[in-house]
């Protein structure tokens, strides 16, 4: 659904993509990655032809979008900027709402559907003022207009930038379901967290190449990669690699591979288990001192378990 193919890019003399490639695949949820300046506003902004290669070729649904025109790609690719206060411009939801759908020339009728049901489904009140919303609303009702698009591509820059816990949840679950729906997401994110919570496949941009492309867990695993992006994996990640370097008996094991807080719980609880007595994993989660509530005990009576 969007392939670059040795897409080279320049802002006057500086060239900012140097030949980047990869394919991202319909119903594809892909987050890209990489330091301040490594080129990622650039490449998605190529996405929906605000930003021309200087080399190579960007196809978006088997369109050039290079040649096309961006009001030909707006139909195609839905766009969520970091701050949702350059994407609204109305002064109700709904009419905010119906922007887009109007300026595609969408029918009255099929309009006021898709406007009504996303009210009703995101929880807006048709006539609130978006600018007196706080900012995460504001954020859910810039998604909500692109959204009512029903666009085949979604790109989206930073959209947990500003957001609580709950908001962000919110967001990368409508985002999520979109993905799950067809809809081929391209998300620029910097906290490795929402990446490795919602995003399968991740794209490391380093000084305009693609310095690694695979399942998220493997690239933020990758501690050659994730030093050289300047990057920082998630704490979970980042917990389980110092106990493999700490315990290397364990490095290939459930412990040394842990991506989730369940995952390590489980795989430090079963090391517990030996320390505890315990004959089983599950008695070792149940003993006394081993409950997650209890997550340093746990991890010391793991690596207890395991010397
Ligand atoms: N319109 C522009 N004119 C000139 N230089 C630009 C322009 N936009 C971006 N640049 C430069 O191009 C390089 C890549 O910028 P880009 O915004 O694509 O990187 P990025 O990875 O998205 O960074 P950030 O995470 O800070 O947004 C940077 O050095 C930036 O200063």
């Amino acid at each position: 659904m969007i392939e670059f193919q040795n897409v080279r890019a320049s802002y006057g003399a500086r060239e900012v993509l140097q030949g980047v490639s990869f394919r991202i695949a319909p119903g594809e949820l892909v987050a890209l990655v990489g330091t301040n300046g490594a080129g990622k506003s650039t490449a998605m902004r190529m996405v929906n032809g605000l930003v021309r290669p200087t080399g190579g070729r960007v196809m978006v649904g088997g369109v050039d979008a290079g040649r096309a025109k961006v009001s030909q790609l707006a139909r195609t690719v839905g766009f969520l900027f970091q701050n949702p206060d350059r994407q609204i411009c109305c002064s109700t939801a709904r009419d905010e709402l119906l922007f887009g759908l109007r300026a595609c020339g969408a029918d009255d009728e099929e309009a006021a559907r898709r406007v009504d049901d996303a009210i009703e489904r995101f929880g807006f009140r048709a006539d609130a003022d978006p600018f007196l919303l706080n900012r995460g609303a504001r954020q859910m009702l810039a998604l909500a207009a692109v959204t009512v698009l029903h666009p085949a591509v979604l790109v989206l820059d930073e959209p947990t930038t500003g957001l609580d816990f709950r908001e962000c949840e919110r967001v990368m679950e409508v985002v999520g379901r979109l993905s799950a729906a067809g809809c081929t997401v391209m998300m620029v994110c910097h906290d490795m967290e929402v990446v490795a919570d919602h995003a399968p496949r991740t794209i490391v941009l380093h000084e305009g190449l693609v310095l690694a492309d695979g399942p998220t867990f493997q690239v933020l695993r990758d501690r050659d990669v994730m030093q050289r992006a300047s990057l920082v994996p998630p704490q979970v990640v980042a917990i389980s690699q110092q106990m493999a370097r700490d315990l290397p008996q364990v490095a290939d094991g459930p412990v040394g591979c842990a991506n989730t807080v369940d995952q390590l719980v489980d795989a430090v609880a079963c090391a517990a288990a030996s320390s505890l007595g315990a004959r089983r994993c599950a008695d070792a989660r149940t003993a006394p001192g081993s409950s997650v509530g209890c997550a340093d005990r746990v991890f010391e009576q793991g690596k207890e378990g395991l010397r």
